[in-house]
């Protein structure tokens, strides 16, 4: 395998004594975090790498949505809003997310979408820099960030503009004296590559910038600190690594020194500082609750609680150095046992520069993923040539990673990418 930001060198490789089923078995069994993959309903033999994309079942989901259908909405009816707490479910929930991405209860918001989320925040953040017109972020930046920016931009007239840059020395350079707002993904989806948030936060600052990250690939999978990064914003998935469900609601991140003073486009009766006044006009809430729009989805609030708690469970300490670990061995074991075919690894070498995810390029690797999906390993394939592989630490094990590397190396053996239908593309993938 080779690197395009530097690999194993030769020698090292040589040096190092080969990787083991059974070296794989004793870091499991010393694993502190193994019995947590016992509290997710993964279908038996599948190795799951997608927990970037979606995360799995958590076994208690079912039962707690069954609650709140059954008794909650079926028995109590509309007095679930007081009686069961559905009305601060969203700041409950929020409150919990705080703790995995360093902030504080009262600057985070849960609700909506990630777009959704983006679209407010950098609205608020452009308004709070009115004689600046640029907002910056990056081309490779995951598309709908971008959909979302370029909307914004004609929402607020032809004086504004995106600036992209295209690699990350370009991000500095991009970041001069007319740029109202810095929108950048602290983990790509595309190339795991992490980028330093106090840095970039500091660097806008300097510039007299405002910034938000998106944090859809970082929250419970990489260490974030909002706080002592001293950034402005964030926004994030509750559907990745959070294990909320499919569509589960995103978060929103505002400092508190900026709350009172963001206006928020969406401006709806539950981010209004009286809602059940039913008044005019429009009055916004104190803080970040202003950010709310409208009914939260209590359904979805519940799922989401239970991935989150399970998240709140581990120590965070433990999942940090059991991701870094997976990334670590992955790399390992497919230059040990792959090294013959042509993967290149996209994400960085440095495990302090990337996500939970590792990336490699292969002319193949739709034909690829699609042979080791039926094999029973899920990674996901990002156009052009990139097989994606997410190492979420609650759920997958050091065993399993050696059967992933395993069966990728049976598919290249073997050729079991090469068939016919591989050759189209599906819609979702
Ligand atoms: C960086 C990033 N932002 C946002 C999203 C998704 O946003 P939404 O949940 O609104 O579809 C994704 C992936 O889906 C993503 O990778
Ligand atoms: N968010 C997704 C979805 O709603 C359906 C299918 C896939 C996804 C994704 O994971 C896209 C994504 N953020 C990515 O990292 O590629």
């Amino acid at each position: 395998m080779s690197s395009s930001t530097g690999g194993i060198g030769a020698t090292e490789a040589h040096t190092r004594k080969r990787r083991t089923f059974k070296d794989c078995q004793l870091l499991d069994a010393a694993d502190r975090l193994a019995h947590f993959r016992g509290k997710f309903s993964l279908p038996e033999n599948t190795v799951y790498l997608d927990g970037n994309s979606l995360g799995p079942l958590p076994v208690a989901t079912p039962a707690r949505i069954a609650e709140v259908v059954e008794q909650e909405w079926g028995k109590d009816l509309i007095s679930s809003w007081n009686k069961h707490g559905w009305f601060i479910m969203a700041n409950k929930v929020a409150s919990k997310i705080a703790r995995i991405v360093g902030a504080r209860a009262h600057e985070m918001v849960v609700g909506d979408s990630t777009s959704v989320n983006l679209f407010k925040v950098v609205s608020a953040a452009a308004r709070l820099r009115p004689d600046r017109h640029v907002i910056v972020s990056e081309r490779a930046n995951f598309p709908t960030d971008l959909y979302m920016l370029e909307g914004l931009i004609r929402q607020l007239g032809s004086k504004y503009v995106l600036r992209l840059a295209d690699n990350d020395g370009e991000i500095n350079s991009s970041i001069t004296a007319d740029v109202a707002v810095v929108v950048l993904t602290h983990v790509s989806f595309r190339t795991g590559r992490m980028l330093d948030m106090a840095k970039y936060t500091q660097l806008a600052h300097e510039a007299g910038a405002l910034i938000v990250w998106d944090l859809a690939h970082s929250a419970g999978a990489v260490h974030v600190d909002l706080a002592a990064a001293g950034a402005d914003f964030a926004v994030g998935c509750g559907y990745k690594f959070l294990n909320g469900g499919p569509g589960a609601p995103a978060f929103l991140y505002v400092a508190e020194r900026l709350q009172e003073l963001c206006e928020q486009p969406l401006c709806g009766w539950f981010g209004h500082a009286r809602p059940f006044a039913f008044e005019s006009p429009y009055a916004p809430a104190e803080g970040a609750q202003r950010f709310q729009c409208g009914t939260p989805p209590i359904l979805s609030l519940a799922a989401l609680e239970v991935g989150v708690d399970l998240m709140l469970e581990a120590s965070q300490e433990h999942l940090l150095a059991k991701s870094a670990a997976l990334c670590e061995l992955f790399i390992t074991l497919v230059k040990q046992e792959c090294g013959r075919w042509d993967f290149r690894l996209v994400s960085p070498r440095n495990a302090c520069e990337r996500g939970s995810q590792i990336c490699l390029a292969h002319p193949e690797s739709y034909a690829i993923v699609q042979a080791l999906i039926l094999e029973n390993v899920v990674g996901d394939f990002r156009a052009p040539d990139i097989l994606r592989f997410g190492f979420a630490p609650l759920y997958n094990s050091y065993t399993t990673v050696w059967t992933a590397v395993q069966k990728l190396q049976l598919v290249m053996r073997e050729g079991l990418w090469d068939k016919p239908e591989y050759k189209q593309r599906s819609a979702v993938t």
